[in-house]
């Protein structure tokens, strides 16, 4: 056999060299490859792997085993009965139940790749066993005849989490350790002490397959004395290629190397990372949860948010933490879910959702929350006996009080024992003639047993409750669909053109909640604070009842789990978090920076984006809000490059409507190319032409077509205007394909997506163009564009706005 020395490595499939050789599928020189491709040499390697698994299920199962008898024994402890033994026990079970858990959910495709390493620069070892050194010993690689050759010193198997044998060996390293890192970051530029790197997949227990790249292709290396062989095509592209379903899946075995530095970078700050479509932002930020959970576990014990646009993309990306691992301590939200208690999917029309994302609306909610105070069927006089006699408050008197009260900056709801204090004053001048104490101490103490009197009466009290009463946000959200009072709130603040949009929408509010739209939740927040929440007693727990009767030992040990496994009832939903993960920053309005930065106060950030998909009208603004938002913190900037998404077919086409939406924006480069170029139909919307089928028909023969050429999901891409009448074109053809408005396709992919009038889908918002290249960025095979009046097609179908030479002329 050849010497690999003698071989050049061949360049990459397209473009220069990319960030990471995987982006490119790194072609392997032909030897190593010819090598792989013989079938005993494959199914040699399959076996060797399914060996390797097999003493790893059984380690697993020995721990599971551990596992469980550690629960039954900690459960028989509980006859012990002392209290010492009982704190004792529970923990154990706790431990156990934990692991336990871990172990069985972690069961399947547990071990997904290995490294092959030449010997490290200093021989040292880290905890879990393996080499620490990045870098190859000087005499790592030798030259004999043939070029240069090294021996393997090492092999690594990675896998979601790590194991180790009863020697404390690694037999599966996890992931996120330091030690697995090399599998992500090496490069054939910088290959560090990798030669090799395999993907092994399987299903259950067994091994169905290994995909390697070579990182030194020029070095022959021995393993045991033998050649190293080489098999497959490489990870990357046989994970691109497979067909999607409605769930995002993990890519913890083909992360590529500029991805990996965003997943492990420290969290003393907040890392920003921009990348195009398909750059892997969503799957880096949910890998990079897990990574920080493993790497500081007590520090996140405080808790990972996730916010994402659309309920959509949370369901899309949920199963992602439990496939890593972890579940629990992170939890994904919606931005129209954030509030407690509340949730809203719906989306305002264009013009509306601008006025209610702009910052401007804080200044609204302000005024508003203070003159929702002022309701016409409030009681006009206060009116109380005391000291003997009717005591009277007039209306005058009344409007200074709630001005001397509302002059504090508190707020509103935690003003109202200041507005009882002053008001006790008032009643208090109106006794002055009655009173008639000289002496100073006297009179305090006269004023101090009247205060307590007073407060305690109904009539008082009955007053205080109709007069400043206890406000909800969303009273105050409905007070401002009354225009009058709205353009009271807004002016000079909000035009009055958009006061009407706003009360009008606002009406839709029912005193129960429903109606509220995405942008709704953030004005509730803002409210939320503004108004201010009383603190009110805790009623006695369950737990403290018991112990105070002192029966807390004698309940059953079922009674005690059950209660633990129960949520905490009273602690509601947490509003602080130890990071934050922002998806799809570019989309969030000023007004919902503000909501999702009050939930990160404390936290350090990750914040993912691609300015040229914002939806958002006004990008100035946002960003302003967002540098608030995230104050002084160090920024630690990251750019993706590489869209794994679409193939350049697709790519090339989206391109071309990037290039008129954000003319300096640079696309990233397209991994794949399958030779499917997109297809062109078009819709003349002719009144009255018999041979003009409806749109509903054209959509769903197309829908049809693409799902016969499609093995996973088909999503059909409409106006926001045209999303519910999309559904019923699509009506039984299979839960495979979806109707989606522009704005809800945010983050999602399908295998084949339908475009349907993309000028109409422009033409809906001034955002409109970033929002047709989100539309045009989500297939992973196939695209059809439908045209429509207005999107001027050529003689090939192609809409003015995806034509080559696009203009803006299309846009109306
Ligand atoms: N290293 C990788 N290995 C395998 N698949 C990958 C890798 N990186 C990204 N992908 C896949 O590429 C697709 C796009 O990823 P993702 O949705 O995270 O991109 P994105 O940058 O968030 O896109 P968008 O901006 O359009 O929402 C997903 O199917 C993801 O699984």
């Amino acid at each position: 056999m050849a010497g690999n020395g003698e071989r050049p490595p061949t360049p990459p499939v397209r473009g220069g060299p990319g960030p990471s050789p995987w982006v490119y599928g790194w072609p392997l020189p032909e030897g190593p490859r010819e090598r792989g491709r013989g079938l005993d040499v494959r199914e040699r390697e399959i076996r060797g792997e399914q060996g390797h698994l097999d003493a790893v299920y059984r380690r697993l199962e020995e721990k599971i085993h551990e596992a469980e008898f550690l629960m039954s024994d900690a459960a028989k402890r509980v006859q012990v009965g002392t209290p010492g033994a009982l704190a004792e026990r529970d923990a154990l079970v706790y431990r156990a139940g934990r692991h336990l858990n871990r172990l069985n959910s972690e069961f399947e495709d547990f071990l997904f790749g290995r490294i092959d390493l030449l010997l490290g620069k200093d021989g040292t070892r880290g905890p879990d066993g393996a080499q620490t050194s990045v870098d190859p010993a000087d005499d790592a690689v030798r030259e004999d005849a043939d070029g240069a050759v090294a021996d393997i010193a090492e092999t690594l198997h990675i896998g979601r989490m790590g194991v180790l044998d009863t020697e404390y060996v690694p037999l599966v390293i996890d992931w996120r350790a330091p030690a697995a890192a090399p599998f992500y970051r090496a490069t054939p530029v910088t290959p560090g002490r990798v030669v090799r790197r395999r993907v092994i997949r399987s299903k259950g227990r067994r091994v169905v397959g290994v995909e390697d790249d070579l990182l030194r292709p020029r070095l022959r290396a021995l393993l045991d004395g033998e050649e190293l062989p080489v098999v497959g095509d490489g990870a990357l592209m046989a994970s691109l290629g497979r067909a999607r379903g409605h769930a995002m899946r993990d890519i913890v075995a083909s992360i590529q190397a500029e991805q990996d530095e965003v997943i492990r970078a420290p969290a003393a700050s907040v890392t920003e990372v921009v990348g195009g479509p398909g750059t892997g932002k969503t799957a880096v930020a949910l890998h990079r949860a897990a990574y920080l959970l493993y790497q500081d576990r007590r520090r996140y014990a405080g808790g990972i948010l996730v916010v994402s646009p659309t309920p959509l993309l949370v369901s899309y990306t949920e199963g992602v933490l439990p496939s890593l691992g972890e579940e629990g301590q992170v939890a994904i939200r919606a931005l129209g879910d954030l509030v407690e208690g509340v949730s809203a999917d719906s989306y305002d029309e264009p013009a509306v959702a601008r006025v209610k994302g702009s910052v401007r609306m804080a200044r609204v909610l302000a005024r508003a929350a203070r003159g929702a105070l002022q309701r016409e069927d409030q009681p006009q006089q206060l009116s109380v006996v005391a000291l003997g006699r009717r005591l009277t408050v007039g209306p005058e008197r009344l409007a200074d009080v709630r001005q001397a009260v509302l002059s504090g900056t508190a707020p509103v709801n935690l003003l109202r024992p200041r507005a009882r204090r002053l008001l006790i004053d008032a009643l208090w001048d109106a006794a002055d003639e009655v009173r008639g104490h000289e002496d100073p101490r006297m009179r305090a103490e006269a004023r101090e047993a009247f205060g307590e009197d007073v407060a305690d009466e109904a009539e008082f009290t009955d007053f205080l409750d109709a007069w400043w009463p206890e406000i909800a946000p969303l009273e105050v959200l409905r007070a401002m669909a009354d225009e009058r009072r709205l353009g009271r709130w807004a002016r000079r603040v909000v035009p009055q053109g958009d006061v009407r949009r706003l009360s009008r929408s606002l009406r839709r509010l029912t005193a129960d909640g429903r109606g509220l739209s995405v942008h709704d939740v953030a004005l509730l927040d803002e409210l939320r604070t503004v108004l201010g929440t009383p603190a009110r007693p805790k009623p006695p727990s369950e737990e403290h009842l018991l112990a105070e009767l002192g029966v807390a030992e004698v309940t059953t040990y079922a009674d005690r789990t059950a209660r633990a496994a129960r949520p905490p009832a009273e602690e509601g939903e947490r509003t602080d978090y130890a990071h934050v993960i922002v998806d799809e920053a570019q989309d969030l309005t000023p007004m919902q920076w503000r909501m999702v930065g009050r939930r990160g106060r404390r936290a350090t950030w990750t914040v993912v984006g691609d300015p040229a998909q914002s939806s958002w009208s006004d990008p100035e603004e946002a960003a302003a809000e967002r540098s608030a938002v995230l104050g002084n913190r160090p920024r630690r900037p990251f750019e993706l490059t590489v869209n794994y998404r679409n193939p350049s077919e697709v790519a090339e086409v989206a391109d071309r409507v990037l290039a008129l939406a954000m003319p300096a924006a640079t696309p990233p480069r397209a991994v794949r190319s399958t030779g499917l170029v997109p297809r062109y139909r078009v819709w003349s919307g002719a009144a009255g032409e018999a041979a003009e089928p409806e749109l509903a028909t054209v959509v769903r023969a197309e829908t049809a077509r693409l799902l016969d050429e499609v093995e996973g999901t088909v999503g059909v891409v409409v106006a926001m205007g045209r999303r519910r009448e999309a559904a019923t074109w699509i009506a039984g053809l299979g839960d495979r394909a979806v109707a989606l408005g522009s704005l809800e396709a945010k983050g999602l992919e399908y295998d084949a997506t339908l475009v349907v009038r993309p000028a109409e889908i422009a033409d809906e918002s001034p955002a409109g163009l970033r929002v047709l290249y989100v539309a045009l960025t989500r297939a992973t095979q196939r695209l059809t564009v439908i045209a429509g009046p207005g999107d001027e097609p050529d003689a090939e179908g192609v809409p003015s706005l995806l034509a080559e030479s696009g203009d803006l002329a299309g846009l109306g």
